[in-house]
């Protein structure tokens, strides 16, 4: 088994448009990034983070030293919440403009770095809101640095070129993407993700393994989206049980936040389709709702779905979750059905019933799925026609 050679406390340095630190102990690359600001001339920063995980893990501490080591001065945003607002945004915003935030270092799950990412575009366009932003009323260009350090091996958000905010009046859960955005360091240690409990590093673990089934199944799916599909797979299914199983164990969490980051390089790639585009208006409408929960519930209906029209990859590529497939386009019940009993034994047991959704619901969501600005164009990406029969038809079999 190749994991067996591969030293986890070795911190290593993974090339892509972002520079990523992979490895036990890679928080402590904080005072090289901060160095490295600082040689661009960047004074001030603002950090984006939620109420308390940059703390409780530590990386907080070692990330104040390195900014005051190297006369970095910083404001402090420690207001997002899970997914969080375009009013955080703007708050977050506004109190970095007036601090004269040159840079964004983002700490947290995929909410602090998402916010943290809108907010870096709008030190860029001080003019312009986050519901401008999410609204698509302008196309951003710049943003200023961003630097992510990932608490979570789900998202792949800390290397990608996406970002989702809500603006709750509408319910909407959109998502932009734009270079501008990668990340231009991440810090991906797994040594902070031991204290995510044991449902969350479930969900977040779903998450990846449904970016890499969309991503290899898109029209614009291509090679490199799906070799990654299948070692995303491959990993979170050799991995996930001895993380829930014991949350310290640190070659398992390593593991997976690598297998989270091949999943966001990977959606970068191919994309997106139903899997997301649906659940947006989940947690659009119930906020409390975890994404990955979501996925989760969906993740079967959906494939069902696309099964016949890519049953060679799919049928490639869940092998490790879903023995037995072999590409024959009938199989769409059998993909199903081991979908769902591989759900269960991870501990996703859920419907959309079970979560207070019922057929009334169905409507409003199919709806928003079409209605949320971005979301029309992951649907697009499907590779199957994506029809509001079929999006009403994937709520209904996940009820
Ligand atoms: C398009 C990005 C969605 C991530 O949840």
């Amino acid at each position: 088994m190749w994991e067996n050679q591969i030293d986890i406390h070795k911190v290593m340095e993974i090339r892509s448009r972002t520079t990523v630190y992979l490895g036990v102990g890679a928080i402590q690359k904080a005072k090289d990034i901060a160095a490295a600001l600082a040689a661009k001339n960047i004074s001030k920063a603002v950090i984006i983070t939620g109420k308390s995980s940059h703390i409780k893990t530590g990386a907080w501490d070692v990330v104040k030293k390195a900014l005051e080591e190297t006369g970095i001065e910083y404001v402090l945003y420690s207001k997002i919440t899970p997914n969080p607002t375009v009013d955080q945004v703007d708050e977050a915003t506004k109190e970095a403009l007036a601090f004269g935030a040159q840079a964004v270092i983002a700490i947290g799950g995929g909410s602090p770095i998402d916010a943290g990412k809108s907010v870096a575009i709008l030190l860029a366009y001080p003019d312009k809101t986050a519901r401008d932003l999410y609204q698509f009323t302008f196309s951003p260009e710049e943003a200023v640095p961003i630097v992510a350090i990932n608490l979570t091996h789900g998202t792949g958000t800390e290397a990608d070129r996406f970002a989702v905010v809500t603006i709750p009046e509408k319910e909407y859960k959109p998502a932009i993407a734009y270079d501008c955005i990668y990340p231009l360091y991440a810090i991906d240690d797994p040594a902070l993700m031991t204290m995510l409990p044991p449902d969350q590093t479930v969900y977040v673990s779903v998450d990846a393994v449904n970016h890499v089934i969309e991503a290899a199944t898109t029209i614009n799916a291509n090679p490199f989206a799906i070799s990654l599909a299948r070692e995303t797979i491959q990993l979170v299914h050799d991995y996930l049980l001895e993380a829930k199983r014991d949350p310290q164990d640190l070659k398992a969490r390593y593991f997976l936040l690598y297998a989270s980051l091949l999943a966001g390089i990977s959606f970068d790639n191919g994309l997106l389709h139903f899997t997301h585009a649906l659940e947006h208006p989940l947690s659009g409408v119930k906020p409390e709702l975890t994404h990955g929960l979501g996925l989760g519930i969906l993740l079967p209906a959906v494939v069902q779905q696309i099964y016949p029209a890519r049953a060679q990859v799919l049928a490639d590529i869940l092998a490790p979750l879903v023995p037995g497939l072999t590409g024959d386009p009938g199989e769409a019940a059998k993909a199903y059905d081991g979908l769902k009993k591989w759900l269960q034994e991870v501990g996703i047991n859920g419907s959309l019933a079970s979560e207070g959704f019922t057929e009334k619901d169905l409507d409003k969501l199919t709806q928003l799925a079409f209605e949320t600005p971005s979301l029309d164009a992951l649907l697009s990406m499907a590779p199957v026609p994506a029809t509001k029969e079929t999006v009403w038809q994937i709520y209904k079999n996940s009820l």
